[in-house]
């Protein structure tokens, strides 16, 4: 039986545009998924994600998909959140050339789903590790990474970057162009203050939109193109160490994620709680749709005036986490 635990993450800039080919800088946060893979007797797949629900289910099935599981909640969710599952499983049967190996999963997260912190990525990059492990074989981060992405690719309907599965496997910041994957180093130290409207937001259905608008209008490819320019203002800002500028361009980037479509009522209004509350900066983080925001404060007025924000379920600070993908003991 092992363990491997796996972070989430904020966008410090870029999330969307980097589908397109420009660059995101993903931050990994002191907020984990831990996967625990056991080998069984048998070809089996049985998953136990108590967090994914709110009264927490349990599948059993056989290698695919296509088994009929025995449980009680609706098929779209169960699709979708199987898919996750089935496809670190079935990268781990591949990395170790073992194809009908069964497993027992259990997945517990700390970090909210499908709300912009990478909750995915997380779980997809603990469980390739874990599974792949309790297979005897040790994958390098970079490859757990790569893995991953391919998992996302396809659940996200060939719509994703390597920027949260390559974040979730490495830790700390990170920077992601197309193939190019790097992790930052010397960065100031990042005050992050997350605040989080309950809800959340279909990633592939709001990435299928902003692909749509990008596509019908020039401008809205203009934005998408902005977007990667403030990505590289920021990158200079950020080893500059300038933390009043960074937040004016999280405030940018907000805007401009904003202008194609995928913030939303609740999102707006606890970027401009964390603003009118003393943040450098704010902005949605991950998708969007709902789910988080995050701003930059070194103070606690962000974190105080998200509190009083109607619509702002929960407010925590994250730190960076510089650990990516582990094994637990
Ligand atoms: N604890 C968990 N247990 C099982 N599955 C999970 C868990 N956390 C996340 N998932 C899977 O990940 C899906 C959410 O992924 P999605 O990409 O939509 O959002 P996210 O990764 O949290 O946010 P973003 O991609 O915007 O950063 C869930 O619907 C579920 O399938
Ligand atoms: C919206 C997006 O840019 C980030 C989701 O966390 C999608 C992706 O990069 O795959
Ligand atoms: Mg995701």
């Amino acid at each position: 039986m092992v363990t491997a635990s796996a972070p989430g993450k904020v966008y410090l800039f870029g999330e969307h545009a980097v589908v397109y080919g420009e660059p995101a800088v993903p931050c990994a946060i002191e907020r984990r998924a831990r996967v625990t893979a056991e080998r069984r007797d048998d070809d089996k797949l049985r998953v136990n994600a108590t967090d994914l629900t709110l009264d927490g289910f349990t599948v059993e099935y056989d290698g695919d998909a296509a088994g009929t599981p025995d449980v009680d909640v609706a098929e779209p969710l169960l699709e979708e959140g199987m898919g996750y599952i089935n496809g670190a499983i079935e990268q781990a049967r591949d990395a170790a050339d073992t194809p009908d190996a069964g497993f027992d999963v259990t997945i517990e997260s700390s970090i909210p789903l499908g709300a912009g912190l990478g909750s995915s990525a997380a779980v997809v990059t603990a469980a390739i590790d874990a599974a792949t492990r309790e297979l005897g074989v040790e994958l390098d981060a970079a490859e757990i990474a790569d893995r991953a992405y391919r998992v996302e690719y396809e659940v996200q309907d060939g719509q994703a970057s390597r920027a949260d599965t390559f974040c979730s496997a490495m830790g700390g910041a990170v920077r992601v162009e197309g193939e190019d994957c790097r992790r930052i180093s010397n960065i100031p130290n990042l005050p992050f203050v997350i605040g989080y409207d309950g809800g959340s937001g279909d990633t592939g259905a709001l990435v299928a939109g902003v692909r749509q608008r990008r596509e019908e209008y020039n401008f809205a490819a203009d934005t998408v193109s902005a977007i990667g320019d403030i990505v590289r203002e920021g990158e200079q800002t950020l080893h500059d160490g300038d933390l009043e500028e960074l937040g004016e361009l999280m405030d940018f980037n907000h805007g401009l994620l904003s202008a194609l479509g995928v913030s939303s009522r609740s999102l707006d209004s606890m970027v401009w709680a964390a603003r009118e509350g003393g943040a450098l900066g704010a902005k949605l983080t991950g998708a969007g749709g709902g789910g988080c925001i995050v701003a930059l404060d070194p103070g606690d007025g962000a974190e105080t005036a998200l509190r009083y924000t109607r619509g702002c379920e929960s407010v925590f600070r994250a730190e960076l986490d510089t650990d990516g993908v582990r094994v637990e003991a």
